[in-house]
């Protein structure tokens, strides 16, 4: 299957109406089957930049958009953004069970379900809320939530940042295995650069200004 393209062309955003723009005439592709990272100064704009990229933000200015319509069958966006504080990310009267019973696609009556809850969720969780796990199992959740959603494309906001070496190692293991398998293009965006030059297939900086 040909790879799908998400791209941003000339998009220009400000969070305050009348100030400079924070993102100025950015473009950028990503290919469904390439992990590419985004690094960039803090305060350049990333986390802006994803939030647009995911559709929870509209640019001033530009465009986003897909190389194909959806292929998938899923209720949930294409993209799916994941960020390095999941407890912001979930309904905390939500146990486990209900937050991964949430994303409605074909992964639910599959195989698949099963391995990528395998792989990131340990049952004894199901039963707790969010504030009943570590942030690191969280974390976990987080991300099976997400790949249940089918997605085409991901992206990882630090997703990792504030774990333990082993724990980190593990979720990006999975997570790289997933999205080779199911072909989910991933946007990696982080300050670690040992972590960039590991993961991603090429790197893009995000300058002060917000010019890639
Ligand atoms: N909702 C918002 N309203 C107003 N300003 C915002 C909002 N969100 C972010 N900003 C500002 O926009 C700028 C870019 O923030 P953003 O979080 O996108 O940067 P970042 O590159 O991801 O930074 P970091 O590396 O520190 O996470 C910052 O100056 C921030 O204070």
């Amino acid at each position: 299957m040909t790879p799908l393209t998400l791209s941003a062309e000339g998009v220009c955003f400000t969070h305050r109406r009348r100030a400079p723009w924070l993102l100025e005439a950015v473009s950028l592709a990503l290919g469904s089957d390439e992990v590419v990272g985004l690094r960039g100064p803090s305060g350049a704009g990333k986390t802006t930049l994803a939030r647009i990229l995911a559709g929870l933000l509209r640019p001033q200015r530009g465009t986003v958009g897909f190389s194909e319509p959806r292929r998938r069958d899923t209720s949930c966006h294409r993209v799916q953004l994941v960020t390095q504080h999941p407890v912001h990310a979930m309904n905390p009267r939500w146990r486990i069970a209900d937050v991964l019973a949430e994303p409605v696609s074909a992964l639910n009556a599959s195989a698949d379900r099963e391995q990528i809850l395998a792989g990131l969720v340990d049952p004894g969780w199901l039963d707790r809320f969010p504030h009943e796990v570590s942030g690191g199992q969280l974390q976990r959740v987080n991300l099976a939530r997400a790949l249940l959603a089918d997605p085409d494309f991901l992206i990882a906001d630090e997703i990792t940042a504030s774990l333990d070496a082993v724990t980190q190692a593990r979720i990006w293991r999975l997570l790289l295995e997933r999205a080779r398998e199911r072909g989910i293009g991933v946007l990696v965006i982080s300050h670690d650069d040992a972590l960039l030059k590991v993961v991603c297939d090429r790197v893009l900086d995000l300058g002060d200004g917000g010019v890639i």
